[in-house]
């Protein structure tokens, strides 16, 4: 059992007014460190859900090994297990890996809602790389979550260069989600060192034991 409730191919209910984090991300698997995520933006950002979109599959990654969208929808939700964290397919149903495009499909159907856009900071390293990513930040708000090896990521990052004159303080993150674009914030605080890599790493060992010992 988990509170938290999965879309398979739609979205989470909304109501007008409704402050909105979409974390897209491959959840493969999910862990705590997602959790730490979408935890610290929607408290952090005064948000009144967060949908974890599960990417049919990251356009910059290999895919060729990814699990199903349904594996890893269930398994984002035993991991996220709160009321206020929804999980949906509706990526694949929009028919895009891409987050420009599915945010196109996303705003056609939230007219009232105020989304943000949240990620690691890994993601603001390479944003620069994503399809239309000047159109993204002018179209959402950006937050983004402190991830160790890339704290420093604001100073060096292409896009935060770009958009610098849009970066929002941290006294004024609560109002981030209301905020005209391009407006992007930096939230320091704990970090979680935990990655999807490490996981898969660990269990391939795992899985192995007779080829480790001659
Ligand atoms: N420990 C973490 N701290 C901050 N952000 C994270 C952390 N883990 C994942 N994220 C962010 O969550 C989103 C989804 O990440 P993803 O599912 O790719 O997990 P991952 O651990 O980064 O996976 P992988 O190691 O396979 O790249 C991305 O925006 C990523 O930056
Ligand atoms: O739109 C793009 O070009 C693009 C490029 C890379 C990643 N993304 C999205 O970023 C999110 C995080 O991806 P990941 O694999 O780091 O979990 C996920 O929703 C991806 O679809 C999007």
């Amino acid at each position: 059992m988990t509170r938290s409730r999965i879309y398979s191919s739609g979205l989470p209910p909304v109501s007008p007014g409704m402050k909105v984090g979409l974390y897209g991300g491959s959840f493969n698997p999910a862990h705590d460190g997602h959790r730490h995520v979408a935890i610290t933006a929607l408290r952090r950002l005064g948000l009144d859900r967060i949908w974890c979109l599960v990417t049919p599959g990251n356009p910059l990654k290999d895919i060729s090994a990814l699990p199903t969208l349904e594996t890893r929808l269930s398994g984002t939700a035993q991991v996220m297990n709160h009321p206020k964290i929804d999980i949906t397919g509706a990526e694949k149903k929009a028919g895009t890996r891409y987050t420009a495009e599915t945010l196109d499909w996303i705003q056609l159907r939230t007219r009232g809602i105020d989304l943000v856009w949240v990620m690691g900071a890994d993601n603001l390293k390479q944003f620069h790389k994503w399809q239309r990513w000047q159109d993204i930040l002018t179209r959402i708000p950006v937050a983004i979550i402190d991830r160790p090896g890339y704290s420093l990521s604001p100073l060096y990052a292409t896009a935060a260069h770009h958009f610098a004159h849009a970066r929002i303080p941290s006294h004024r993150e609560k109002a981030l989600a209301t905020m005209a674009c391009p407006a992007w914030t930096f939230l320091y605080g704990p970090r979680s060192n935990l990655s999807s890599t490490a996981l898969r790493q660990s269990a391939k060992i795992q899985l192995t034991p007779d080829k480790q010992v001659p």
